[in-house]
Formats: C-alpha cells, sequence, structure tokens
C-alpha cells in the first residue's frame, strides 16, 4: 500500500500548552480515514500541520513525499483542504465562486465553467447553480465546499468537521458522496469530527484523537479489539429444553473460558435459557452446533463492541497514552 501522508513523532506546542504529542500516523492512498476526537483534542493542529499551514514544534511530516514546511505550495495544488468555516463570496451565484476558484488554479475560463458546472452537477447543487450563496443552507455550503476542493483534481482530500451544523439527511448525502468521492475517483480522504456514527458509517480506519495524542488507531474491528484487551471473545445464545448438558458440553470445549446463565426463563412454564459464552476465539458455529445437538436453538450472536463503547471508554474515561501503558 502507498502511503500519501506520514506523520513521526509530530509535536504541537503553544507556548507551554501541547496541543499534539508525538503523533505516528500514516494514512494510505484511497482510504477513508476519520480523526476522530472530541474538542480540543488536536485534530485541527494536526491538519494544519500537514497542510503546512502553521509550523511543527518537532518531529516529522510528509504528503506525497514532500515536507509541508518547504513545499507548502505544490502541496496545496495536490490537496483539497475544507476548513470548517469555509468562505465564499457571498454575494456571487455558486457556479461564479467555483469559477473562480478554478482559475486561481491556473484552470482557463471555458474549462473552468466547463468543470464547474460538472461539480456542481456532482454535488447535487445543478440548480442552485446561478444563486447567490447568501441564500444557501449550511447543508448547501458544505456540498459548495467539496466541489470547491475537488475543482483542482486533488489527490487528497482534507475535511474538518464536513458535518457540522447539517441537518441529518443532508450529513448522510454528504457522507454518501464523499464514499463515492474515494471509491470512484480514488481520492484518498482525511475528514476530522467528533461524531462517532457519522466516522463510523464512511471511514475506512479511524484514528482515536485525546489530548492531543492518537490512543488507538484503525478499522472498528481492530479498535474493538483494542478495547477488548484480553481479546475473548463473547457468544450469546437462547435455547429452549435441557440447559444444564448444553451448559457442560460448552465448558468442556477448550476454547471456552466461562458459561455463565445470563437471563433465567422469563415465565414459571418457559423453558428458555439465555447463555453468555466468553471464549479464546470465535467458535460461534461449534457453538450453534452443540445447541441444536443438545438443545432447541433460538437466537445466536457474536457481542462486538462498536464505536460507541470505543468513545466511552476513551473521550469520556479521558485515556492517553499514559494511563492505557498504566492499564496494561
Ligand atoms: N493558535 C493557538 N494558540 C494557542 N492555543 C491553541 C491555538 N490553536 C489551538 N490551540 C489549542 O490547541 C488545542 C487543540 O486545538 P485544535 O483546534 O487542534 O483541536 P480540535 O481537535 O481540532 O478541536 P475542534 O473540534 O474544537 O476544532 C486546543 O486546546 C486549543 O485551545
Amino acid at each position: 500500500m502507498e502511503s500519501v501522508i506520514e506523520l513521526h513523532r509530530l509535536t504541537k506546542k503553544y507556548d507551554e500548552y501541547t496541543a499534539v504529542n508525538q503523533l505516528d500516523l500514516t494514512i494510505y492512498r484511497g482510504e477513508v480515514f476519520g480523526l476522530l476526537g472530541p474538542n480540543g483534542a488536536g485534530k485541527t493542529t494536526t491538519i494544519l500541520m500537514m497542510l503546512g499551514l502553521t509550523e511543527r514544534t518537532d518531529g516529522e511530516v510528509k504528503v506525497l513525499g514532500l515536507d509541508p514546511n518547504h513545499h507548502a505550495i505544490t502541496i496545496k495544488s495536490k490537496v483539497g483542504y475544507m476548513p470548517d468555516d469555509i468562505g465564499f463570496y457571498d454575494d456571487r451565484t455558486a457556479l461564479d465562486n467555483l469559477v473562480y476558484t478554478a482559475k486561481l488554479n491556473g484552470i482557463k475560463e471555458k474549462q473552468a465553467r466547463q468543470q464547474a458546472e460538472q461539480l456542481l452537477a456532482r454535488v447535487g447543487l445543478s440548480e442552485a447553480a446561478q444563486k447567490k450563496v447568501s441564500a444557501f443552507s449550511r447543508g448547501m455550503r458544505q456540498r459548495l465546499g467539496l466541489a470547491d476542493v475537488l475543482i483542482k483534481q486533488p489527490e487528497i482530500i482534507i475535511l474538518d468537521e464536513p458535518t457540522l451544523g447539517i441537518d441529518p439527511e443532508g450529513v448522510r448525502e454528504l457522507l454518501e458522496l464523499i464514499s463515492q468521492l474515494s471509491k470512484e475517483e480514488g481520492i484518498t480522504v482525511l475528514l476530522s469530527s467528533h461524531h462517532l456514527h457519522q466516522v463510523q458509517q464512511v471511514c475506512d480506519r479511524v484514528g482515536l484523537f485525546v489530548k492531543g495524542e492518537l490512543v488507538a488507531c484503525g478499522n472498528i474491528e481492530q479498535l474493538s479489539n483494542t478495547l477488548n484487551q484480553d481479546n475473548h471473545i463473547t457468544v450469546e445464545l437462547e435455547v429452549h429444553g435441557d440447559s444444564n448438558t448444553l451448559s457442560a458440553a460448552l465448558e468442556a470445549l477448550d476454547q471456552v473460558v466461562s458459561v455463565q446463565l445470563s437471563s433465567q426463563p422469563a415465565k414459571a412454564n418457559s423453558s428458555t435459557t439465555a447463555f453468555s459464552v466468553r471464549c479464546t476465539e470465535d467458535i460461534t458455529s461449534t457453538i450453534a452446533k452443540l445447541a441444536t445437538e443438545h438443545a432447541e436453538l433460538i437466537k445466536i450472536h457474536r457481542l462486538s463492541y462498536g464505536l460507541d463503547d470505543i468513545y466511552h471508554r476513551y473521550f469520556e474515561g479521558g485515556e492517553t497514552h499514559e494511563t492505557a501503558a498504566k492499564a496494561k
């Protein structure tokens, strides 16, 4: 996999305050990567250092193989950046704004118009092309912002809180668009957000930021494993019938750590039993087979941790490398 952004021990201090602390991160071509973290976690500062818009205190940054401190202009031509407060000429139309950006990027008038019209169609704003941006809703502005970063045909787009202040339907549409762009055009997308559900919907991998540190990084499954430190898997099942022999059979399996009766039959005359089985590896199918041999299987599923659990643990617990290390 080709890396397009590489950060090594990247650090930013504002006087005594450390906004970003020794960040190591690699982002690969074509992926949608989410920087997830609460306000003040250091996401924007990290983005600004990638773009050469703020100087780092220490560490290394490579964007498309270049150091932003020395090649900010080349990087700017290849990386589209949409800040959380995009500025447009509000008294000009959407089309004019895009044509203006295109020309700034060296595209000739005729081609600029053509590209602007195509992009407006792409982001679903064709009908609003001749409307002044002052009349745009927040969602429309964000879609126009996306068109604006795409006009220079970037290799990477960086979106800072792109869904801020948009209604749920607008969020869904914008995320779908971002996902399509990445898949169809092979654009690498880096987006920052503090909305875990949105990040979960659209990102291939996620980096969790807390107080300037990357406390965990990976796809949702890897993050779940990080959370589940002993790497045990829990399988829950419900059966009708003889629960005692099934329980004994489950306990006899090598991979089973514990078998718990998680609920008693709901009614006195009911013979439904719910089990929670902790295992060292995923043996859901073996458990299902045993359950059907010894009783009547009603339902079975493997428990998995979602971003919700991860978010609560890291963000609300305020866990950092130090506390994580102590916990190990
Ligand atoms: N120019 C600055 N001078 C001093 N401190 C700053 C400056 N810019 C950012 N900070 C501080 O650095 C920390 C990280 O800020 P940053 O904007 O990177 O966080 P963020 O994760 O992007 O949060 P948000 O979601 O609120 O944008 C914050 O505590 C912020 O107050």
